[in-house]
This record gives C-alpha cells, structure tokens and sequence, in this order.
C-alpha cells in the first residue's frame, strides 16, 4: 500500500524512530490504545482506531517537524526542542543583521503540551578532569565539540558577553570568539583526541563522561521526554483527545492505589495522610459499624512512607495496586 496517498485527513504524529525514547514512547502510546503495525523498514505507519498516522523521524528532526508545521504532534527531548529554537533564534538574527528579511516572531515554533516524565537527562559542559579548565569561562576562544551546536554558540555568545562587560571595554564584538565545533556522535572522545578542549554534550548516568576522563562544570539544559505539537495543528479534536490519553497514562504511571481498613475514630488522622486526588472513597466495612474501607490515589514515590505512616496510625490489611489508566 502507498501510505503517503493515505494520510489526507489524518493527524501527523511524529515518534523517536530509535534510540533511547523509542521503547518508552511505544509504551506510551499502547497504554494510549493507539492502534498501530509498521511494515518493515517503513517509517509511516496508519493509526487502526484513530485518524492519525504515525511518523518515524530521528528524535533531534522533529522539532523541525513540529515547528514548521509539518507534522502537528511529536514526542522528543525537551533538549532537541531547545536546539531548535535556538537555530530558529540565530537563523532570524542572522537575516535581520544582514537585511535578508524581516524576522517573523509569531511564525512557526513548537509548543510543549506535557512533560512525559522518561528520558532523563542534562546537556553539560564537560572537561578534561586533570586539565587547566575549571569555569566555563575558562573555555572562552577554545575549542568546544558538540552536536547542539546552536545551544553552544548561544551559551557561549553569553558568557563572552558577560566576560566583556565585567572587562568594561565596551567592545561588544559580533563574532564569536569561542569555536563550535559540530561532531554527530561520540562528542566524550572530542578532547582527549585533541579534538577539543570542552564538550557541551548529554549525561544521564555520568558513566560515559567519567569513564572519558570528563568532569562537569555547567548546565545548559535538563531534559526530559515531552509532547510538543505545532503553534497551528490540524485535526485539533484528535489532537486533545491523544493528549488527554497520554496524560491518563502518565497519571496512572505515576500513582497507586491504595487501600486499607481503619477504624472509624482514626479515620480523619488516617485520612489526612491519603487525602487522594478528590477526596479518599470511604465505605463501611460488612458487619463491622467501627471500621471503614479507605481507597486512595498516592503517588507511586511516597507510598513506602505513606504506608509507614497508616500503620503508626492504626491501619490494617493496606493494600497497594498498581493503576493501568486514569481520566
Ligand atoms: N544518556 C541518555 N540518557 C537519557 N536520555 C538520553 C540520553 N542520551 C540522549 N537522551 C535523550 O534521548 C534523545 C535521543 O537521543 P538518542 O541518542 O537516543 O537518539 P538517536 O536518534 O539514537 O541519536 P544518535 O544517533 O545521534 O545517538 C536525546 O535528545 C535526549 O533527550
Ligand atoms: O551519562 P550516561 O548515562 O553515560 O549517558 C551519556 C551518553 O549517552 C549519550 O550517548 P549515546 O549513548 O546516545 O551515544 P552517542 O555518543 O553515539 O550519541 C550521550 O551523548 C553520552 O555519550
């Protein structure tokens, strides 16, 4: 079947083709019953249940994607998002200095609908561990390697500007002085290769800097996994309607439900401690007029504590079960 003449009508939805959000995006959208079957080697693949169709496209394209309008939803880095815009901002100076065209603020661009809560991590500068750098701007006019190049050259484009007003010189030089130097892949190899005397690249565990000789000295952004959509999507309604399930799917990931029995009078201390997310159920207990079945929503990182707290209160047969979805 030619996809591409089937996607009239549908939603464009852009998913992580590979790396390390692919797993956890397609759990995502099973638990949001987005139906789908990719053919082999085909990077488009038709929503069952839904007018959608899916997309697979590098995590660091779709912002480009999403913000030209392309495609009206995506899931990607939060990191990805900001190297884009980053290029958006530089392309727009860039063509306002040289009187190219005239920059259009409200044109194009991503907007974050919700933080998915997976693919953790945090784009650092990172340096020779026993080197002569200690502060980024110690590494103002170096070498510095990096795939987000556009985020580099902006970090660094303020910490020169910095350095120069703190000098007082009012010389405000224009060109960059500290060298970009853009690398795809296996950014930690850049300095000890002499390649580079910083790096501006992703840590989540630390391991890959650490096992490269590299220490951190700054943060240009913390990242998680988001859902982005473009400033103008098509087919809106499907579009509230996947955000409302994945948010469900979200929720319920990040909860439990809780249940146990408590007598009536310690109800209220027992109580304060699962208020839920409303208000607790409470029903009374088969021939027992004392005692009462409490169930509650509690986020899945406090339950241990939560627990602890409902026996020094008095709290029996506590029960935890995990939530598949919630609205
Ligand atoms: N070590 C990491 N831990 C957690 N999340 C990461 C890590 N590295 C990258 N990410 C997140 O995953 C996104 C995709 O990175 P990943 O390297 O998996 O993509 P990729 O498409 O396989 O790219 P490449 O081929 O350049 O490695 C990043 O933009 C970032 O948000
Ligand atoms: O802090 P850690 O948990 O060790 O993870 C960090 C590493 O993960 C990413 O690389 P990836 O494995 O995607 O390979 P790449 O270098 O080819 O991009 C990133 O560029 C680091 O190299």
């Amino acid at each position: 079947m030619d996809l591409v003449n089937h996607l009239e009508g549908r939603l464009l939805f852009a998913v992580p083709k590979k790396g390390r959000l692919l797993q956890a995006a397609l759990n995502l959208l099973e638990g949001a019953d987005i139906q789908f079957r990719r053919e082999n080697r085909l990077d488009i693949a038709l929503v069952k249940n839904l007018p959608i169709a899916l997309i697979f496209l590098p995590a660091a394209d779709i912002p480009t994607f999403v913000g030209e309008g392309r495609v009206s939803l995506g899931i990607t880095g939060r990191d990805t998002v900001a190297e884009h815009e980053a290029g958006v901002i530089a392309l727009r100076k860039e063509q306002a200095e040289s009187g190219k065209s005239t920059p259009q603020e409200d044109e194009g661009g991503c907007v974050e609908v919700m933080d998915l809560g997976f693919g953790s991590c945090k784009l650092q500068v990172q340096v020779p561990e026993k080197g002569q750098y200690g502060k980024p701007s110690d590494l103002i006019g170096k070498n510095i390697g990096t795939s987000f190049v556009h985020l580099a050259e902006e970090y660094f484009a303020a910490l020169e500007a910095e350095a120069e007003a703190e000098a007082a010189n009012g010389t405000k030089s224009k060109k960059l002085k500290t060298k970009i130097i853009e690398l795809s892949g296996s950014v930690e190899a850049a300095c000890a290769l002499g390649v580079a005397d910083g790096i501006v690249d992703l840590v989540e565990s630390g391991e890959t800097m650490k096992a490269a000789g590299l220490k951190p000295i700054d943060t240009v952004v913390s990242s998680t996994a988001v859902l982005i959509k473009s400033k103008n999507p098509t087919n809106v309604d499907t579009v509230e309607l996947v955000a409302a399930r994945i948010r469900g799917v979200i929720t319920a990931q990040k909860h439990v439900l809780c249940q146990y029995n408590v007598e009536r009078t310690k109800l209220a201390a027992a109580t304060k401690i699962t208020p839920g997310k409303r208000a607790p159920t409470v029903n009374a207990l088969e021939g027992d007029g004392a005692w009462v079945a409490v169930s509650s929503m509690v986020e899945k990182k406090k339950i241990a504590t939560v627990m602890d707290e409902l026996t020094e209160v008095g709290a029996q047969d506590i029960l935890v079960l995990e939530i598949a979805n919630t609205r």
